[in-house]
């Protein structure tokens, strides 16, 4: 199963001190920063773009950038995005026209590429072809665009399918994500969980942090340990 990874979404920090927001999340037992890319088109709010991503990497020793690229056109800066240093380029299916040869372009400059869905989108949308070949696929459990959203669980499973069909890909959920929320996500099969308001906004962010990753390590080893389903003779499936 892949490894339980938390990526706390830099929308709900101080972006007057985006480094040292940054740095504390590393410290605190992250492992990736969800750097929230907003364009004012795709979804109506903007954030940021490369120049400050540059700056992040320059002043964050080690970071893992998770960007989520909430724009139209996601094709036109995988290069800034990839001199900016980003370590993974997650884009929306709504917003792709091309997503194969979009997947290719960010595998090109050596970043892994995610595919996030929107809530109103099926997970049929990412295709058998499409799925094999990223590396990462979003499920958003919130509409893109701002953070502080209340939890949508009716997206949840969505997140069951795609690990049905993916059973060795990285898939993360976004949106409304805390210690309350991310059991049914961590049940489902998500092992990366994006929260933003849960960590920044907490007292103990490390802590919030660790919680979030047990879930996912806790719902993993049951996940195991369920038997395999039995036929009616009491004989295993498949034996
Ligand atoms: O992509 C996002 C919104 O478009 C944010 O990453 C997401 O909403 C996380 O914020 P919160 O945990 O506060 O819901």
């Amino acid at each position: 199963m892949p490894e339980a990874i938390i990526s706390p979404s830099v929308l709900a920090s101080d972006f007057g001190q985006l480094t040292a927001e940054c740095t504390r999340m590393l410290k605190g037992g992250a492992q990736w920063l969800h750097m929230d890319v907003m364009d004012g088109h795709f979804v109506p709010n903007i954030t940021m773009g490369a120049p400050v991503l540059k700056c992040v990497h320059k002043g964050v020793p080690g970071i893992f950038m998770d960007v989520h690229m909430m724009v139209s056109n996601p094709e036109r800066w995988v290069d800034d995005i990839a001199d900016a240093g980003g370590a993974l380029y997650c884009f929306h299916i709504e917003a792709a026209s091309d997503p194969i040869s979009l997947i290719h372009a960010i595998h090109k400059r050596n970043m892994k590429a995610g595919v996030a869905i929107s809530p109103d989108t099926p997970s049929s949308a990412i295709t058998d072809d499409i799925g094999a070949l990223a590396d990462m696929l979003l499920v958003m459990t919130v509409y893109p665009g701002r953070g502080g959203q209340k939890f949508l669980e009716r997206c949840v499973p969505k997140v069951a399918e795609l690990r049905a069909r993916f059973p060795e890909k990285d898939i993360e959920v976004d949106g409304g994500l805390n210690p309350k929320t991310v059991h049914v996500c961590a049940e489902a099969g998500s092992n990366v969980i994006v929260a933003g308001t849960a960590i920044f906004g907490a007292d103990d962010p490390p802590a919030v942090i660790q919680t979030l990753k047990d879930a996912v390590n806790t719902a993993q080893a049951k996940a195991q340990q369920q038997p395999k389903e039995k036929n009616g003779n009491g004989v295993e499936n498949g034996h």
